[in-house]
């Protein structure tokens, strides 16, 4: 066609550039704006020419609506799109950080601190391949994963997001971006945003920078750091993202020495954007704007000035757009804000829609619907499971597992064994996650029924009863499944960390009586009470492990060897907190990189 931007052929900075000559203010500014899916009508995504949407998690096209579901109703938003003047297409953005987790029957796997414990870089690239198979096929472009945070205290409430408490571990495990986006050739330039093609999404590091080193682990709290240990400890793994071509990077709701994130220039722009040559764009968390005033919201024009003069190039409104849109054309015109601002931003997004080819194929590729949920992927997370457990215990000799899978009669309790909810943890169909049989997949409980021989007699209490523990002597052994209930954010932060619904003494209450394996589901490291040490015959961390609960029998049954190590230090009590492994006060329990296996004594 004679326009250069709508030619497949033609340079991406070529048909950027273009397409950046035709547009008017309003219509750049359109582009900037990301709205959610509630507030998308066609009208306003056409006559605003609106360059992403997004569903809050828990805001679905229906409950337990399926892929091709969402796929219809991403398409109708893309439509619209195409309808606009230039015909820009949207790029729709999902919480997929563990699998395509808001999606009925999507495969649900560890979240990020189980796959820390596994140190398994390329188990990671796998899981963002499958991922981007699961997204794509419900009609989403772009997933807000990885969070790179860098967790330096458990009592954060989005500990479960990290892969871990040193920089070196969450580098390692960036290859979910590779994952996503595919992998770019060694010629590739460093900084440019990079997908391979239609079976990739694009990946957005996040929350930059220094989300998880709040101080007393605050979530959206302050970090305070001198520059040379931020970018140590903290940048480090997006010089990794970056190198890999990650599209996106999403800016932390946290500040760092006092000044928040989302208005600082000298991190978004003279460090992310021109010392590290970051060249695709810089996303707003939700409301991001609005925390920038006190109240919250009040006085939002000088937040959209502060947000987009400090380098925000796209921003998650998410339901106010005219507002925003009309206090940025204000703030151009009166030129509080540059237009070469506005171009950056811009030229930044459209670079990701092009290189995203979402110009030449703007609607969703029905074919990879029978991916999601695919027995290959529940196998991958089944694998990612077994590598995640971590063996804090195991007897006193180091024998006590495996467990004999043709005992006569067993026991299994707790409010974790049977509730695949709960294994999942937040982010799991809505933003806090719920408890029960949220979609399909393996329980524990499920997993032990069908690990063990014909003759071996289950007996399930979620509460072990009286004449249960009295008649202990019945069994060759018990499983008791503690933990936490699914949290997100600021309703998870915690400076207790004690076992929720009596965990410990439920599993006091059944190791004194019977031979007891504890297998304990939290988003962190938790308080151990000493008679749960000394009482419990083996102990195993298994995080949030997702839909697939066989790779916990697969491993306790002895199909599969112990591999997983400590992304976090076990600390003794919450008093100790942070514990810093380069520090000389570190005493912990089970120190970072702690994993037993069979062979250890
Ligand atoms: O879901 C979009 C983003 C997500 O990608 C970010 O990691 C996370 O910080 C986040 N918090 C909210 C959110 C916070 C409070 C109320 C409603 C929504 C929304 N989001």
């Amino acid at each position: 066609s004679s326009c250069v931007y709508k030619n497949r052929d033609a340079p991406v900075e070529a048909r950027v550039k273009d397409l950046l000559s035709r547009m008017t203010l309003p219509e750049k500014i359109g582009q900037m704006t990301l709205i959610e899916r509630s507030v998308a009508s066609e009208a306003v995504i056409r006559d605003f020419s609106i360059g992403s949407v997004l569903n809050a998690a828990g805001s679905w096209p229906f409950e337990d609506a399926k892929s091709s579901n969402w796929a219809d109703m991403i398409d109708g938003f893309q439509r619209s799109a195409l309808e606009s003047r230039l015909g820009i297409p949207i790029i729709y953005g999902i919480d997929a950080v563990h699998g395509n987790n808001d999606v009925y029957g999507a495969t649900i796997f560890p979240h990020n601190i189980g796959l820390g414990a596994t140190r398994d870089a390329d188990l990671v690239k796998r899981i963002g391949a499958a991922t981007a198979l699961e997204v794509r096929a419900s009609g989403a472009h772009w997933a807000f994963a990885p969070c790179v945070a860098v967790v330096k205290d458990p009592r954060w409430g989005r500990c479960y997001e990290s892969y871990g408490e040193v920089a070196q571990i969450v580098s390692e495990m960036t290859t979910l971006v590779s994952g996503l986006q595919g992998e770019p050739s060694k010629e590739h330039t460093n900084g440019y945003p990079f997908l391979a093609g239609r079976k990739n999404v694009v990946a957005c590091a996040k929350h930059f920078v220094g989300d998880g080193g709040t101080n007393k682990a605050i979530n959206e709290g302050n970090t305070i750091l001198r520059y040379e240990d931020l970018e140590r400890k903290h940048i480090a793994p997006y010089k990794k993202c970056i190198s890999q071509g990650v599209s996106t990077v999403m800016a932390s709701y946290s500040s760092w020495n006092g000044d928040k994130l989302h208005s600082h220039y000298f991190l978004l722009t003279e460090v992310l954007k021109q010392k590290l040559g970051f060249k695709g764009y810089i996303v707003s968390d939700w409301e991001g704007l609005d925390r920038l005033s006190d109240p919250p919201g009040s006085n939002y024009r000088n937040c959209v000035k502060i947000a987009i003069n400090a380098g925000i190039d796209m921003v998650m409104v998410p339901f106010k757009y005219e507002q925003f849109i009309n206090d940025l054309i204000d703030l151009v015109e009166s030129g509080e804000v540059l237009m070469a601002r506005v171009d950056d931003a811009v030229e930044r997004i459209l670079r990701v829609k092009f290189v995203a080819g979402l110009f030449e194929f703007p609607l969703t590729d029905r074919s990879l619907l029978p991916t999601v949920g695919c027995k290959e992927h529940r196998e991958l997370a089944r694998e990612a499971v077994r590598k995640s457990l971590v063996l804090l215990k195991n007897g006193k000799y180091g024998e006590f597992l495996p467990l004999n899978c043709n005992a006569e009669r067993i026991l299994v309790v707790g409010t974790h064994a049977d509730d695949l909810g709960y294994q999942c943890g937040g982010w799991t169909k809505t933003m806090y996650g719920q408890s029960g049989r949220i979609t399909d997949g393996t329980t524990l409980l499920d997993a032990i029924k069908a690990a063990v021989g014909d003759e071996t007699e289950v007996i399930y209490e979620k509460n072990p009863s009286e004449e249960t523990l009295a008649s202990g002597y019945r069994f060759s052994y018990a499983i008791v499944a503690v933990g936490e209930s699914p949290y997100t954010e600021t309703m998870g932060d915690n400076s207790e960390l004690t076992i929720p619904f009596n965990g410990s003494e439920i599993i006091t209450a059944v190791a004194e009586k019977i031979p007891t394996l504890v297998v304990l589901f939290s988003g962190r490291p938790m308080v151990l009470e000493p008679q749960v040490l000394e009482k419990a015959e083996a102990l195993v961390a298994a995080w949030l492990p997702g839909t697939e609960g066989q790779g916990i029998a697969d491993v306790i049954f002895g199909d599969y060897e112990f591999r997983g190590k400590l992304p976090a230090t076990w600390f003794k009590r919450v008093d100790q907190l942070p514990l810093d492994i380069e520090s000389n006060g570190y005493l912990p329990l089970f120190p970072l990189g702690f994993g037993l296996n069979r062979d250890s004594v």
